[in-house]
């Protein structure tokens, strides 16, 4: 019988298809990884920012979990958007026991400004859930919050990653630089060694949804048995020409294109 590795992915939604579930879903069928999917919050939201949110009870997330973990095994799994504690503590429940890698994009601000979770929750997942890391992929703000620490050059961001490996537990640490001036670079670091990946700057505001696509990028890669760093190499490159060949869809932000890399025969 033909078997395919399969993603999960945890997290909220996003309607107008850019952002969270929606564009973790786009991304691994693009990459072919199986994905599965857990909400965790219906967000009512667009390019333009968050209009409204509804959180799901913490019974029906775990009950969704068990209906996947129970009936389809899946090779990686990602976590997004978890809006407070008690959607951390329904989903570390149900996760801690997992041996397959995990990524997790500690999802706190949209795009537009807009808050994704409540205060009281970064601190939980800060330390709570980054100890079950494999990896973390934090943006700029995301990884000022989690260190407690200014960041501003290409030096703090590597002193970050390592703070989140040495002093949080997380198994890995990502920090993007698509917050920075110049090129686009991020810097990996995995416990021993420090890895840098760097993409020229796409002149754009389409950048809705990066984050969510380059970690369900990461997640499918190494659902298919990628090593962390290639995953995120290949992860970059696939994100990288999602920018490049965005779209202006709607009215703010607008989304990144999935099918990129049909465009460009990168895969
Ligand atoms: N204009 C750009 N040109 C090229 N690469 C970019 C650009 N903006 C972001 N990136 C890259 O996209 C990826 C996502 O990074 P970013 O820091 O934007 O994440 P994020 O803030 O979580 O996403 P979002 O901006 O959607 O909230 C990183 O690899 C980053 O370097
Ligand atoms: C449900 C959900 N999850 C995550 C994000 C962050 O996405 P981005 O920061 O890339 O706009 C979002 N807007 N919505």
């Amino acid at each position: 019988m033909k078997s395919i590795p399969a993603s999960l992915t945890i997290a909220g939604t996003d309607p107008s298809g850019g952002a969270g579930i929606q564009a973790d879903l786009k991304t691994f069928q693009e990459l072919q990884s199986y994905g599965m999917s857990v909400i965790t919050s219906i967000v009512a939201q667009n390019t333009t920012g968050v209009q409204d949110v509804q959180h799901l009870s913490e019974s029906m997330i775990k009950q969704q979990l068990e209906s996947v973990i129970s009936d389809i095994p899946f090779q990686a799994f990602k976590t997004g958007m978890l809006a407070n504690i008690d959607i951390m503590n329904a989903v570390g429940e149900k996760i801690s026991g997992l041996e397959t890698p995990y990524i997790m994009d500690p999802v706190m601000v949209a795009a537009s400004g807009d808050p994704l979770i409540s205060e009281d929750a970064q601190t939980y997942l800060r330390d709570q859930l980054l100890p079950l890391t494999t990896v973390i992929t934090p943006n700029i703000p995301e990884t000022e919050v989690i260190t407690g620490k200014t960041v501003e050059t290409s030096e703090d961001m590597q002193q970050a990653a390592k703070q989140m490996v040495h002093e949080y537990g997380a198994g890995a640490a990502l920090v993007k630089g698509g917050h920075m001036q110049g090129k686009a670079v991020d810097f990996l670091y995995d416990g021993n060694q420090m890895h840098t990946f760097t993409a020229d700057r796409i002149d754009t505001t389409n950048t809705h949804g990066t984050g969510c696509t380059y970690s369900a990028a990461i997640t499918a890669y190494m659902s298919q048995g990628y090593p962390l760093p290639e995953a995120v190499q290949k992860g970059k490159d696939y994100v990288t020409a999602a920018i490049r060949h965005s779209f202006s869809i709607g009215y703010g932000s607008g989304p990144t294109n999935h099918w990129a890399q049909r465009e460009e025969k990168v895969k």
